[in-house]
């Protein structure tokens, strides 16, 4: 397993966020993390690049425990996707796209044609190769998802972690960047709200209620309608859908011809 976390605990204001959870991404594959609003999956994708450090236990990267490690190589390892991370307004999308490569790059190195190769490559697997010079503080919401997501990629990471990242989406954005995500074959932990994306995306899914892990395995054994009645308190039927996958219908007392 390559990025783990072993009885981890964290807390704020004196309550447990973040209790007791031990869970391993599996290599090259996509970990979900799903659970309701303020179930501390946020907290936890934090503990997990150490942008915050843990309370008790541990988060080990291939075996090591990651506060021992040295915050470049961490850097050179892992790439973090926040789920609202602010930008320096004075910016365009390439300067923001070209800060994913400083964990690679000697202090006043010059900057290498690699270096400019990872970032064209990164916009354009996000579609967005053409707004290479448009200033940052122009972009749509979804535009700026995208970059974030360039510049984590452009970082050449083999952990990328992920929070919400189809928030502010399309669905054809949403789909498309879970698909690109996919075919990266990176060890990935996404926290996801839709249960059908993680579902559809997702080779595990880990189930997060109020700060602990409740339920874990393929989408298949976790995503039950007792698990998420239990969890999130809705009624669900479970269909076959895309390949194999399972599709989540929702129950709602809605009368044919009435508005919901
Ligand atoms: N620094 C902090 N101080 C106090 N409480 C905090 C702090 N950080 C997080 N919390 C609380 O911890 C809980 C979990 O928050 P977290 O953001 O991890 O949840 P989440 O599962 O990501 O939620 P959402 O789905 O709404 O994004 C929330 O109730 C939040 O208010």
């Amino acid at each position: 397993m390559t990025l783990a976390t072993h009885d981890v605990r964290w807390g704020a204001g004196g309550r447990m966020i973040v209790d007791g959870i031990t869970l391993s991404a599996p290599p090259g594959r996509i970990l979900g993390l799903i659970g309701p609003n303020g179930s501390g999956k946020s907290s936890l994708l934090r503990l997990l690049c150490r942008l915050r450090g843990v309370a008790s236990g541990v988060v080990t990267l291939d075996g090591r425990d990651i506060a021992a490690l040295p915050r470049r190589e961490l850097a050179r390892r892992l790439a973090f996707v926040e789920q609202q991370a602010t930008t320096d307004v004075q910016l365009t999308v390439c300067d923001v796209v070209r800060l994913g490569r400083t964990p690679h790059r000697a202090a006043f190195a010059s900057w290498t044609e690699a270096d400019e190769h990872a970032v064209e490559a990164a916009l354009e697997r996000v579609g967005l190769a053409e707004r290479h010079d448009q200033p940052w503080h122009t972009l749509s919401g979804g535009e700026r998802q995208r970059v974030h997501i360039a510049r984590a990629l452009a970082q050449d990471p083999r952990e990328l972690i992920l929070d919400e990242p189809t928030n502010h989406l399309d669905i054809q954005h949403q789909l498309s960047i879970l698909g690109l995500i996919r075919r990266l074959g990176l060890t990935c932990i996404v926290a996801l709200h839709d249960l059908n994306l993680a579902s559809l995306f997702c080779d595990r899914i880990g189930v997060l209620h109020a700060g602990r892990l409740v339920a874990s395995g393929s989408p298949e054994n976790v995503l039950t309608p007792e698990l998420i009645r239990q969890v999130f308190g809705v009624e669900v039927h479970i269909r076959d859908g895309v390949g194999g996958r399972r599709h989540i219908e929702y129950v709602v007392d809605v009368e044919p011809g009435e508005r919901p």
